[in-house]
């Protein structure tokens, strides 16, 4: 048994993820005011334990310690309750309830699809949960089964959501060091996928795979590797399964919408849900299925989506650290702290003085503060993008046709590709920034103009070490002007003279048969064939005939000769 910090003793591991592993644990002393939940000695707990990387990360940390108070304050009946967050030395880690009861990956593993009443309620209780996430702030954007407990109570599965706030943390250029991947593509929003900015339309994307994946056992898009997985989401179209009812499948097509402004809130979804359960169900009446068949009014577009805040001065944890760390206070509650987090993300100076708790006094600092790595000098700079989004634009680099969305005509890399050989160098430099403003739906305007840039290598000289690891491996630092087009060839002319160009296979037999016709007719013509058919010689005859009446002939010529000779003497 392995203690966390004084108050936490891990017993079993429960299971592992991306971003740790999930213990039971038991409740060694009761925890101080700095907990949601203070507990009781002897009482079971989870535990989860966040990778030594993520724990070592200064950016994790700082993550970690600004967003526990909206952790420790989000509370649902749909919600694992995350009763304390350690952090001793390099250990993070979030005490949360334990749940008794597998999670909806296993479940639907060892049972197989739910009918689409029990996936519609089900994924309501989860709506519910995600509508109640969104009014406080706090995006999940890593939605799926695995992610929702089911705790077993009086004989009834009840979903709980967990892993809040993790997706974040794990979002960190700390993690993107060591993993390809952080999370699970066959959840990710397109606009996540492509790196567009996000919202609370995020999870409704999810919610609506993880219906999908209720009803028939697997996500609309999955298997292939990876990207090919993003690629699906940027460009597929979901198909409906023949065992969803028609009312299912409006709200999965909603949820699904490649436009995040065409989703539905959490709230809706809920609503709109629990009508299809209603009329979709066997003892349904008519109101009901009526009910169930207009869903789609009750489904209306997000008028305000909760937005995720950018990353971008995330690292800098002087905005959310007073300079002074000795007085940082975990115990206080701070609102305003809070609502700064879930902001789009303040100026490089606006971040001072929001810290959680900054000015109040009381508590032991020590308790919750980390040992900070020192801060890498220079400005603060944006986060590297994130590795999918690193993965995507690599292979964007590599093959332009995976550029699918928001595709200009003209951009068209079919197209493209033959007016690309006639540019010169310097316009081809300058077509990489167009694509990125393209890619920026009008829509998301309103967006500080971080995130196209995201792409966009920051010059050199202003790179720390660190940053640098997080380039696409295969983008290059700066584009390259193509190498000039070797001049071609003149071409060669056939040294044979039979080869006519152009000529197949067909042509060339006519030009054979006609060649054989030709010297077969120069033969009967020109040798005494037709006497010896006339004659009805036999083969070998007529060759003897043939090799008499030339020796005559030689012997005839020689004669001749000699006869000559002897008139001239
Ligand atoms: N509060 C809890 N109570 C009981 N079991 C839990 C609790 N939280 C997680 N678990 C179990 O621990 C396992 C691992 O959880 P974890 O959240 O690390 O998995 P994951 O969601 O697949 O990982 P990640 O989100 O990091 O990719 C899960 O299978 C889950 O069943």
């Amino acid at each position: 048994m392995r203690p966390v910090g004084s108050k936490y003793l891990l017993e079993e591991p429960l299971g592992r993820g991306a971003t740790g592993t999930v213990w039971r644990a038991r409740q060694r002393e009761t925890a101080g005011a700095e907990a949601a939940v203070a507990g009781q000695p002897g009482e079971t707990v989870a535990i989860k334990v966040l990778k030594e990387e993520l724990a070592n990360d200064a950016d994790v940390v700082m993550r970690f310690l600004r967003e526990r108070s909206v952790l420790l304050r989000l509370t649902h009946e749909n919600i694992v309750r995350t009763r304390d967050l350690v952090v001793e030395g390099d250990l993070l880690a979030l005490v949360m309830d334990l749940i008794d009861g597998p999670d909806l990956h296993r479940y639907l593993r060892e049972n197989g699809p739910l009918t689409p009443v029990a996936a519609s309620l089900l994924t309501a209780q989860i709506a519910d949960a995600l509508a109640a996430s969104h009014a406080d702030g706090v995006v999940h954007r890593d939605l799926k089964p695995a992610n929702v407990l089911l705790d077993e109570r009086d004989g009834r599965m009840h979903p709980m959501l967990t892993d809040f706030g993790i997706a974040r943390l794990a979002d960190s250029p700390g993690l993107t060091r060591t993993h390809e991947f952080v999370g699970t593509p066959a959840y990710v929003a397109p606009e996540s996928a492509e790196g567009r900015p996000q919202t609370s339309a995020v999870d409704i994307y999810g919610a609506g795979i993880l219906l999908y994946e209720l009803v028939t056992g697997r996500p609309p898009f999955a298997g292939g590797t990876a990207l090919e997985v993003l690629h699906r989401h940027l460009s597929e179209e979901p198909r409906r399964p023949t065992t969803v009812p028609a009312p299912l499948w409006t709200v999965m097509e909603r949820c699904l919408r490649k436009d995040p402004d065409q989703r539905p809130s959490a709230e809706n979804l809920a609503r709109g849900l629990r009508a299809v359960a209603a009329g979709i169900g066997v003892h349904a009446n008519s109101a009901q299925i009526a009910a169930a068949d207009g869903v789609g009014a009750l489904l209306a577009p997000d008028p305000a989506p909760a937005a995720v805040p950018e990353t971008l001065g995330a690292a800098d944890p002087t905005q959310v650290l007073p300079s002074n760390a000795g007085s940082y206070d975990p115990n206080a509650y701070d609102p305003a702290a809070a609502t700064s987090v879930m902001r789009q993300s303040p100026g490089p100076n606006q971040g001072h003085g929001q810290g959680h708790g900054q000015g109040a006094g009381g508590a032991d600092p020590t308790s919750v503060m980390p040992p900070v790595p020192p801060r890498p000098d220079g400005p603060p700079e944006p986060d590297g993008p994130h590795p999918w989004q690193s993965q995507l634009q690599a292979a964007r680099d590599r093959n332009e046709q995976t550029q699918i969305q928001y595709l200009d005509p003209n951009d068209d890399p079919l197209r493209r590709r033959p007016q690309r050989q006639q540019q010169p160098p310097q316009q081809q430099q300058q077509r990489q920034p167009q694509r990125q403003q393209r890619q920026q739906p009008p829509q998301h305007q309103q967006y500080p103009p971080q995130q196209p840039q995201r792409y966009q290598q920051p010059p050199q000289q202003h790179q720390p070490q660190q940053r640098q690891q997080y380039a696409p491996p295969q983008q290059p630092q700066q584009p390259q002007p193509p190498a000039p087009r070797q001049p071609r060839q003149p071409r060669q002319r056939s040294s044979n003279p039979m080869r006519i160009p152009g000529l197949g296979c067909l042509k060339g037999c006519l030009f054979t048969v006609v060649l054989l016709i030709v010297a077969s007719w120069l033969i009967w013509e020109l040798t005494p064939l037709q006497d010896w058919v006339a004659q009805g010689k036999g083969y070998w005859e007529a060759i003897g005939d043939a090799i008499s009446t030339v020796t005559d002939w030689v012997s005839e010529l020689g004669n001749a000769a000699d006869s000559g000779e002897n008139v001239g003497n």
